[in-house]
């Protein structure tokens, strides 16, 4: 028998194997789609120095089909008319293709859902938006026409913008299962307030059960800033394609300075010397064997500064901080941002938060909250390289004898490229650099850990003692007494208990104690 072959459009592709951006089952589906739309919503917001109002609703239409209604509305920048077809049907277009950190990177998310929800039902997605600034609001309804990779519009239609709103409202329909994705879900929520406590956010689940996150601070992180490539980064194919897109046919010498981070000219003869290449030669001149060499030298380069940390958006230790006493309330918090780091040419920032104490829940393991570019990592814990390192790390050397461990301990990378393991972006993939710097982190923050511990022992170890004392004062108390009234019996209980008293005054004061009733507590105790 012959094979028979075809070629299937992006769509189609995504269509056929909707496992792959994280659309499973149906509770996986109602996860993944909430998830992507408020991924949008966030990256039209405070990437673009907006703080967040994110409204969240699902609402059970259909009992019988479990058809879900899911609504995400922002106050972000809005889509321009022109390409909300393209962004909502057609796989594979983004925003999000230049060198700047975002949650969103493949161009597929939102796609990937209504794929998904035509799949089950046949209502169409509707999107309501307003770009800033614009004078009017505009709807669409529309699907993805599987086999062109197309949209398929429905309706199109706009009203004035009367009260200056701008942003986004996307409503999907689709098959979903609310008692098997909902902890996940209340959990991504949450986890997502975590890192943006400078975002409100409002959630109605389909029980009718509402929640609201209030914003708890106006200091947004400084946004990411785009920035060109980075030399290390730079392959065969990425070289072609830049110089396709080049207006001018530049001398190569210039294309690498212009078009480079971290290349002056000085670094870029000697680039082009390694590459045996006249630099005045131009670009769209350079054949196949002289791209391969340029991008080897480019490879070999010792001497370039490391990638430029611009483009990344930290979440900073204050807000990390601030975020953890607020959701756990516990006794001891630190955070701390690594220096920027790269690999493969692509910048990237670890940063590390540690909660212990108070009223966090104690567990055998510690509670690991996982981010990349501020999006919670909720499925696939373990085989996150996060979890790798946190599962190798030995508590006891920091001071955490308990079995039980009250501990969370939160690890947010963030890079213009996050080494995903799938398009459903639920692990990290264990990338050399990037394992050593988390590992770095959570063992510095885990050494202010440590040393509060361990003072804290110190302490309770000096009160102990100074408690033991109160056991000996009526002892004391009695002989001092005796001694000073020369045995003049009738005076001795007197002057017994003004030394008492003073011994007991003493003693308070060393210890701190400032509540009477604790006080008296250990005294009863001691004595
Ligand atoms: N709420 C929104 N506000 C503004 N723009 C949006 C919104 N939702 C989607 N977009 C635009 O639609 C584009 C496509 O979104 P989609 O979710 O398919 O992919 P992505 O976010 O670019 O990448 P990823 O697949 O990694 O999520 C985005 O790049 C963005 O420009």
């Amino acid at each position: 028998m012959s094979e028979k072959f075809a070629s299937i459009s992006p769509a189609e592709f995504f269509k056929r194997n909707p496992e792959l951006a994280g659309f499973s089952n149906p509770a996986r589906a109602l996860y993944q789609a909430l998830r992507e739309m408020v991924e949008n919503s966030l990256d039209a917001t405070d990437v673009h120095e907006i703080l967040p109002s994110i409204k969240i609703i699902i609402d059970l239409i259909d009992q019988d089909k479990q058809i879900y209604k899911l609504t995400v509305e922002d106050n972000g920048i809005g889509i321009p008319p022109h390409v909300v077809p393209d962004a909502f049907g057609r796989v594979l277009y983004s925003s999000k293709y230049v060198i700047r950190q975002t949650r969103g990177m493949y161009g597929l998310g939102v796609k990937a859902a209504v794929l998904y929800s035509q799949m089950y039902q046949d209502r169409p997605v509707e999107i309501m938006t307003s770009p800033i600034n614009s004078k009017r609001i505009y709807f669409f309804k529309l699907k993805i026409d599987v086999t062109k990779n197309e949209p398929i519009i429905y309706e199109r239609s706009s009203i004035l913008n009367d009260k200056g709103f701008h942003g986004t409202s996307v409503t999907l329909y689709l098959l979903g299962d609310w008692q098997r994705s909902k902890a996940r879900i209340y959990e991504y929520i949450k986890r997502t307030y975590i890192v943006a406590p400078y975002a409100e956010f409002f959630f109605k689940d389909p029980e009718g059960n509402v929640v609201y996150y209030k914003r708890l601070t106006t200091k947004i992180p400084e946004p990411p800033k785009e920035v060109k490539p980075h030399p290390y980064g730079v392959d065969i194919e990425l070289l072609k394609n830049m110089i396709a897109k080049q207006k001018n046919d530049y001398e190569v010498k210039d294309f690498l300075t212009k078009e480079f981070q971290s290349v002056g000219d000085v670094t870029a003869l000697k680039i082009l010397e390694m590459a045996k290449i006249n630099p005045d030669k131009k670009i769209k001149s350079l054949k196949d064997d002289e791209l391969a060499r340029l991008t080897e030298a480019m490879k070999k380069f010792e001497d370039f500064r490391p990638p430029s940390p611009d483009a990344l958006s930290v979440i900073g230790a204050d807000l990390i901080e601030l975020s953890l006493k607020n959701m756990f309330n516990p006794e001891f918090v630190a955070a701390l941002t690594r220096k920027p780091k790269a690999y493969q040419g692509h910048p990237f920032i670890v940063e590390v938060g540690i909660a212990y104490g108070g009223a966090i829940q104690p567990m055998e393991e510690p509670l690991v909250l996982r981010y990349a570019n501020k999006i919670p990592l909720i499925y696939d814990e373990k085989s996150d390289v996060i979890w790798k390192v946190v599962e190798e790390i030995d508590w006891k050397r920091y001071g955490i004898e308990e079995e039980q461990k009250p501990l969370v301990v939160m690890v947010h990378l963030c890079s213009t490229k996050v080494p995903y393991k799938s398009a459903g972006k639920e692990s990290i993939a264990d990338v050399e650099e990037i394992e050593k710097e988390i590992k770095n982190g959570i063992m510095e923050v885990s050494r202010k850990l440590r040393l509060y511990i361990s003072e804290k022992k110190k302490e309770e170890e000096a009160r102990k003692k100074m408690l033991t004392y109160l056991k000996y004062i009526p002892e004391i108390a009695r002989s001092l007494a005796v001694f000073a009234t020369d045995d003049k019996k009738e005076l001795i209980p007197k002057v017994q208990d003004e030394i008492q008293s003073k011994l007991f005054e003493i003693v308070k004061k060393k210890l701190d104690v400032k509540d009477e009733e604790e006080y008296k507590m250990y005294r009863v105790e001691a004595l």
